[in-house]
Parts: C-alpha cells; sequence; structure tokens
C-alpha cells in the first residue's frame, strides 16, 4: 500500500516500485482475538475511498492493471516484471504499486497502445485514453502489525469484508520466501484457505458491474464471487 495517510504528498521521481505479496482471508469475530494472541497490534483504524478506473473495452483490467485514485492519490497497481510461480502463488497474489505519474501513464499507455507523453497530468492521459470511472469504494480498515507482515482486516461500503496478510518486499528474488512465511502466518490464524478469495472490487463488479465482472473472470483475471462472500 502506498500514499494512504492522511497527508497527500506528492511521491519523489524514481521511487522504485514495491512489490506486495498478499493473501485474502474471511475473517470473523475470532480472527482479531488470534491476531493478538501472536502479539500483533492494533496500528491504525481509518476509511478511504477508492475510484477504480478503465477503457471501455476493459484494457486495462483485462491486462490486470488497477488504476485508482485512493482518497486522491493515484497509484497503479500490475503483475511484477517477474512473478514467481509455484504452489503458493495459486493462493497469493503479487502486484507491483507504481505510484509516480510518468511510471503510471508509461505503464497504462503500453497496455493500451498509446503514445501518451509521460510528463502529461493525469487528466491529459484520461481524456486522451478515454479512460474513465468504474468503481468507488469506500472501506473501513483495521490495520494489524505482525512482525514484517501487515493485517487488514477490511469492511467495505457496499455488505462486504476481507481480510488481507500482506508483505511488501522490494525485490523480485524476495518472493517466494515472502509467500511461504505468508502461508505459515496464515495456517496459524486459522485462515489458509485453499484457493484465492475474491477481494472488494471483484465483489463490486459482480454486483454493480455484471458485464465487466464476466468479461474478468472470463479471462480468469478475477475468482469467482459467491453469495456467501457477502454479510448482507
Ligand atoms: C484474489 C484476487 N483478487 C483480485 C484480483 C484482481 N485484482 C488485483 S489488484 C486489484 C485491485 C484491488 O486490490 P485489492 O488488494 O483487492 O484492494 P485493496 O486491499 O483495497 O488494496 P491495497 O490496500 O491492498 O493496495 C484487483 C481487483 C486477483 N487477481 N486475485
Ligand atoms: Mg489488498
Amino acid at each position: 500500500m502506498a500514499n494512504q495517510g492522511d497527508v497527500k504528498t506528492e511521491p519523489l521521481p524514481n521511487t522504485p516500485p514495491t512489490i506486495e505479496v498478499e493473501r485474502k482471508f474471511t475473517f470473523t469475530d475470532s480472527t482479531e482475538d488470534k491476531l493478538q494472541e501472536q502479539g500483533a497490534s492494533l496500528i491504525q483504524q481509518k476509511t478511504f475511498t477508492d475510484i477504480y478506473y478503465d477503457v471501455p473495452q476493459y484494457s486495462l483490467t483485462l491486462s490486470d492493471h488497477w488504476l485508482r485514485q485512493r482518497d486522491g492519490v493515484w497509484e497503479l497497481k500490475c503483475p511484477p516484471e517477474n512473478p514467481t510461480t509455484n504452489d503458493l502463488s495459486q493462493v497469493t497474489c503479487q502486484y507491483a504499486e507504481h505510484v509516480t505519474i510518468p511510471e503510471i501513464i508509461a505503464k497504462c499507455s503500453a497496455v493500451l497502445g498509446l503514445a501518451i507523453p509521460t510528463d502529461s497530468s493525469m487528466q491529459e492521459f484520461l481524456t486522451s485514453a478515454q479512460c474513465g470511472q468504474f468503481a468507488t469504494i469506500k472501506t473501513e480498515r483495521k490495520s494489524y502489525s505482525l512482525n514484517e507482515f501487515s493485517v487488514d482486516l477490511d469492511t467495505a461500503d457496499f455488505g462486504f469484508r476481507v481480510g488481507e496478510i500482506e508483505v511488501l518486499v522490494l525485490e523480485e528474488n524476495k518472493i517466494a520466501d515472502a509467500l511461504s512465511r505468508i502461508d505459515m502466518l496464515a495456517k496459524t490464524l486459522g485462515v489458509g484457505e485453499s484457493k484465492k478469495l475474491p477481494g472488494k472490487l471483484s465483489a463490486y463488479l459482480q454486483r454493480f458491474r455484471p458485464e465487466h465482472y464476466k468479461t474478468l473472470l472470463q479471462h480468469e483475471i478475477i475468482p469467482e464471487v459467491r453469495d456467501e462472500h457477502f454479510f448482507c
């Protein structure tokens, strides 16, 4: 995660992308007790709003590129250059997170096959690419810290709840190790599901953008969302 604090600062140029290795899980009231038993401390409780963007043909999300503004700050989550593939990558996600505008424009333009100058503003990029908003999600997040892990318990405004264990790594050769450490913690917390769980955006699309959801599901970009994933 990047730039989620209350103070919005422009990221420094040439900030290397961090790689987020994360695993989603379904949480219950007892999850917080288990976290605290393991020595986790509640470090933050906050609310934020994400606005996601794509072109009408869904080209960005079909390429697993997730362009959003979180409380007004631009972020792009996309696959790392060299993702790790092993058994644990079936239940865990790896994303590079870009936060500098030139990088975001370069990555998105490449996916869209457009030559948009990287010194454009985001507004110029959106107009040239015909890119618009497709989802707005308000999340209440409780963040726990446990050793190198960050554990987020998210409740979205449309009745969807999901937990995430996350480790940030700076180099791709550290991904495999992060995957197995996340797996150990998931088992300790009793949340070691055997397949990927959908996140908030997948659930949002299933409920509010069925055409977009069906297209991403058919291309195996997102996992299937079932009714039991919602709590109201
Ligand atoms: C299990 C799974 N869910 C969603 C996707 C598609 N997808 C990938 S990124 C992505 C964008 C949303 O990322 P996510 O981590 O679910 O949101 P959030 O927790 O609010 O952001 P954070 O604070 O962690 O930055 C999507 C839909 C996928 N490939 N696999
Ligand atoms: Mg996440």
